[in-house]
């Protein structure tokens, strides 16, 4: 047994455990960090990075047999070769995993020790054959897919995220349980690629989103063949062999491959918290600033710490505690300004407060909501992508929540990130001078059309320029 005395223990080599060990390191700490399967975590290996990949297969299957006609290109039926496409995924995932490598890590400075850890002590783990004493831990284990006890789903087949990437036969019809991201953006990946896609929905799909936005997207996926069921928990499964059918009370949906996507369980089973000291529930029980509510030498980040499970929110972690434990400085992490999108296409994203939230939190009289549609933008109408609207929340002059679903939404909602993370108004984002044409100017635009009321419909503007007009020459 080999004992190791470190400044910081880092448990998961995620995006989370990552960022962690990549930061301290290279700011003078020793750093030991733990990882028991594969580095780069969820995200590289079974989550973001594979999930777009085969999403970009399929758009561009999609662009090729899909309106092609309105541009003065004839459509042309994709030939679809799943397991080529699945080829591509694992050729991202191999270009992009070097950055994550033990070889990179170790480059850095960082002790990788390739083995699960557990806690022995509150300030000892073991992992494999060495047990490793730190001045602060840092528990960035992830999640993994929750797989609901739903009879008769033992008995079948069944993937997961962490499955449905390797599986090289496309799925005649792909049944999804659970319309939250996972489950509609695998759904769009899958009918894109030639597949029939059902997906049963307990309760409203993506219902974590703007109704009005998710809605839209939802729409643009039933026109492609996608049936949504809603309002239609999966109650009981049965069937083998390229035939499993799935009993909801809105009636029974059969399909050759399941997939299961009804939210995440973290990653705690191995930890033995108890050892540690370190209390929990689903997740690592923390404060405002990712410590321990039990140890305050353990932190815990990204999907471990139980809140939004986002790749940039265990990154943006890793840098409050770093504060934390490599300065002694307060830190404390928050949420209102966290980003999100879902890649569909139309993309839908999220930033701050939605509609409802802005109205509940601050009173509907107090919200100003300012909105613009894609096909008033030149760029939309000329790209032929006029399916869209951004609307913007705002209180006292700032915004503080913006929604946009349309092409490109996840890059546009940058803007509305940095306006509400630093508290900017309104008027910085109509300050500013954006290009013609592109669809960044809806940014500005939707900032034009909270002031064209103020300035335009203002009987003292009116009075003011009328006076003004009488005295200059
Ligand atoms: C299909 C899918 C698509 C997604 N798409 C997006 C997206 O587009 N954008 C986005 O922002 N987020 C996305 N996410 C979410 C994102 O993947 C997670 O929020 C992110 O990976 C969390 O990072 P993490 O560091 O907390 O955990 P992880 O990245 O999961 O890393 C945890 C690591 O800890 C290791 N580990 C666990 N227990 C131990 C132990 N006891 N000892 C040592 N090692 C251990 C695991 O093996 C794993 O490598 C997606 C998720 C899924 C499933
Ligand atoms: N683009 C992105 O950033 C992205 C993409 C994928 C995943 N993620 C992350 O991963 C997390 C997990 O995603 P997810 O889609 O698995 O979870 P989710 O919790 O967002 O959605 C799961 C859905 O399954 C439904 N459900 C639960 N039990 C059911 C049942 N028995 N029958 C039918 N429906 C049922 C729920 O009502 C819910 O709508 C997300 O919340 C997000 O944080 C992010």
């Amino acid at each position: 047994m080999e004992r190791i005395k470190t400044d910081i223990l880092v448990i998961g080599g995620g995006s989370g455990g990552l960022s962690v060990a990549a930061g301290a390191v290279q700011m003078g700490a020793s750093v030991v960090l733990l990882e028991g399967h594969k580095m780069g975590g969820d995200c590289l290996n079974y989550g973001c990075v594979p999930s777009k990949a085969l999403l970009a297969a399929g758009h561009q299957a999609h662009a090729m047999q899909a309106s092609g006609g309105k541009y003065g290109v004839a459509p042309k039926p994709a030939e679809v070769d799943y397991a080529a496409a699945k080829d591509h995924v694992h050729k991202v995932i191999e270009t992009i995993a070097p950055v994550d490598s033990v070889e990179r890590f170790e480059g850095l400075g960082v002790r990788v020790i390739t083995e699960y850890g557990r806690f022995i002590s509150p300030t000892e783990v073991q992992a494999g054959q060495h047990i490793i004493e730190a001045r602060r831990i840092v528990i960035a284990t992830g999640s993994g897919p929750f797989v609901p006890p739903i009879p008769g789903l033992d008995a079948v087949e069944y993937h997961t995220n962490e499955t449905i990437f390797d599986l090289r036969e496309r799925p005649e019809h792909l049944i999804i349980i659970g319309g939250g991201p996972i489950g509609m953006e695998m759904a769009q990946a899958h009918v894109r690629l030639g597949s029939k896609v059902t997906v049963i929905e307990g309760a409203k799909a993506l219902g974590k989103d703007d109704p009005e936005a998710a809605a839209l997207v939802l729409d643009r996926l039933r026109g492609e063949g996608i049936e949504i069921v809603e309002e239609a928990a999966a109650e009981k499964i049965s069937g083998a062999d390229g035939k499993i059918t799935v009993e909801t009370p809105k009636g029974s949906f059969t399909g050759s491959h399941l997939l299961v996507a009804v939210g995440r369980k973290v990653n705690i089973d191995k930890l033995d918290l108890d050892k540690g000291n370190v209390k929990h529930d689903r997740a690592v029980k923390v404060g405002d600033d990712l410590r321990s509510v039990s140890n305050k030498r353990v932190y815990a980040v990204g999907d471990a710490a139980g809140g939004l499970q986002f790749t940039h929110v265990a990154g943006y972690h890793a840098g409050v505690i770093i504060r934390s434990m490599l300065f002694g400085l307060p830190s404390k992490a928050k949420t209102d300004h966290i980003p999100w999108v879902s890649y569909t296409d139309p993309e839908l994203a999220q930033v701050g407060l939605t509609e409802a939230e802005a109205k509940k939190r601050h009173g509907s009289h107090a919200v100003t909501v300012a909105r613009f549609d894609y096909h008033e933008n030149d760029r939309a109408i000329a790209t032929g992508k006029t399916v869209g609207f951004i609307k913007v929340m705002v209180v006292k002059g700032k915004p503080v929540g913006a929604t946009i679903v349309g092409a490109q939404a996840g890059e546009l909602i940058g803007v509305w990130a940095l306006a509400v993370a630093n508290g900017l108004k309104m008027s910085a984002i109509a300050n500013m001078v954006a290009p013609y044409p592109t669809l960044g100017e809806i940014n500005k635009r939707v900032a034009g059309a909270y002031f064209s009321p103020k300035l335009f419909d203002n009987p003292t503007v009116k009075r003011v320029v009328r006076f003004v007009q009488n005295y200059i020459p």
